[in-house]
């Protein structure tokens, strides 16, 4: 709670959202004569965010805000941000687009948003945790355990499963129980027609007080030591690519045991178009799995590979029609469980365990240099570009 308060006294929120046409379409109220919300409940409610124990989430942080804006200053006629600023660009788009919304409406509907994001944190929550497993902090994960295999799910199917920040502690907390559980083998797939679009994009967006530099710093460690989770992970490691595969999810199958994909499953790696370059051991891994050239066209022009070629270059251990995909794999996984766990983990250990201290360096490396690429115009643009809906990739 401490975090969330910080950060909304600080300024309110660094956050994003994409469609300010969104703020509207909630069903807020729009006028009318029910609005009978005094000044008194107005700053009740701002006292009762800043109590809130979960983070709201960046789109309704970004509507709070709009309605904030609206409901102490009315409608928005400060000058609009320059298109690099995106932040402050976002926050004006979402204000901008409460249009001549009174003063008293957005008052009201603020108080509502308030009254329920608070209702909602103070429900217990609906499924105990595990005894033997910390459960991950966001829903966008599900780790559950049976049939001799530990399944790690990405799930945030409406965002393609794009990794938030949350998401990579998740993973990496998820991976270290993993490695100690009673499981033989360890599964990564996702929820819904996407194995993972990448990083979130809009990680970025959520500056912390030391700015970008400090944005950048972090991520960089963060990228590291989810990546270090991959490269020491002790037992067979199966990724279950249910569909298209993008960014930091494709780089990090190099460092998995086996890769069964779906033949709708494509693999892409646009770090040039969003002015990044190679992480999770790919610019090792890819030209060692691959050769030169096949890596060089995927991680320096971003060509997708299909299925099936990634297949052909062995990136892919198998690709299933999609019609049986879920059924073959997890019946073949299903009876690998069966296997003498020592003897397969031992089998890994001496596949991997020399390349490991060669992988812990590329990995310090690639972080290093994204830390800069970070902070570099190219990337800056790209992930505006993105953003701001002008570039789909
Ligand atoms: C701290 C560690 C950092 C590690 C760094 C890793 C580098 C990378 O991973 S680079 C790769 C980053 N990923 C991308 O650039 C992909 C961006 N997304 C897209 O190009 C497209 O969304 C798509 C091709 C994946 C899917 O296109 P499609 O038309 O089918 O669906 P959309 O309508 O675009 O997507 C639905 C929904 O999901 C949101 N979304 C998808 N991917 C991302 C993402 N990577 N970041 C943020 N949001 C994403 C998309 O915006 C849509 O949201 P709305 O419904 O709210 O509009």
């Amino acid at each position: 709670m401490a975090g969330f308060a910080g950060r909304l006294a600080r300024c309110w929120y660094s956050g994003f959202l994409r469609s300010p046409l969104q703020v509207p379409a909630l069903g807020l109220h729009v006028g009318g004569p029910a609005m009978q919300t005094s000044q008194k409940d107005f700053n009740n409610a701002v006292s009762q965010l800043k109590l809130l124990k979960e983070d709201p989430g960046n789109e309704v942080k970004l509507k709070l805000y709009a309605l904030y804006k609206q409901a102490t200053e009315g409608p928005c006629n400060v000058p609009k941000p320059g298109m690099l600023d995106f932040i402050n660009k976002t926050k004006w788009d979402a204000w901008n687009a409460l249009g001549s919304l009174s003063k008293e409406a957005a008052r009201q509907n603020y108080v509502d948003l308030v009254s329920k994001l608070s209702a909602s944190s103070e429900s217990p929550s609906p499924e105990a945790p595990a005894a033997d497993r910390k459960q991950p902090e966001s829903d966008s994960l599900v780790v559950t355990s049976g049939d001799g295999i530990t399944t790690i799910r990405l799930n945030r199917p409406t965002k393609k499963n794009a990794l938030t920040t949350q998401m990579y502690h998740d993973i990496i907390a998820a991976l270290q129980a993993a490695s100690k559980d009673e499981s033989p083998i360890t599964v990564l797939t996702g929820s819904g027609d996407y194995f993972c679009s990448g990083n979130d994009l809009t990680n970025f967006t959520s500056l912390p007080a030391g700015g970008p530099e400090e944005m950048a710093r972090s991520s960089a460690v963060l990228l590291r030591d989810f990546v270090n989770c991959f490269i020491d992970f002790p037992k067979p490691l199966v990724a279950v690519v249910n569909g298209p595969a993008v960014g930091i999810s494709v780089t990090i199958l190099g460092l998995f045991d086996v890769v069964y994909a779906t033949d709708r499953a494509t693999f892409h790696t646009p770090f040039s178009h969003l002015g990044q370059s190679p992480e999770g051991c790919s610019s090792y891994t890819f030209p060692k799995i691959m050769g030169s050239s096949k890596a060089a066209e995927m991680l320096l022009f971003g060509k997708k590979l299909t299925a099936q070629e990634a297949c052909a270059q062995g990136l892919v251990t198998e690709v299933f029609p999609d019609s049986t995909f879920q059924k073959e794999v997890w019946a073949r996984l299903k009876a690998y469980s069966k296997l003498p766990p020592n003897a397969m983990r031992i089998s890994k250990q001496i596949i991997r365990d020399r390349e490991k201290e060669k992988l812990h360096a590329v990995n310090a490396e690639e972080s290093n240099v994204l830390r800069e690429r970070w902070l570099s115009d190219e990337c800056m643009n790209a992930i505006a570009s993105f953003l701001s809906r002008k570039s789909k990739l």
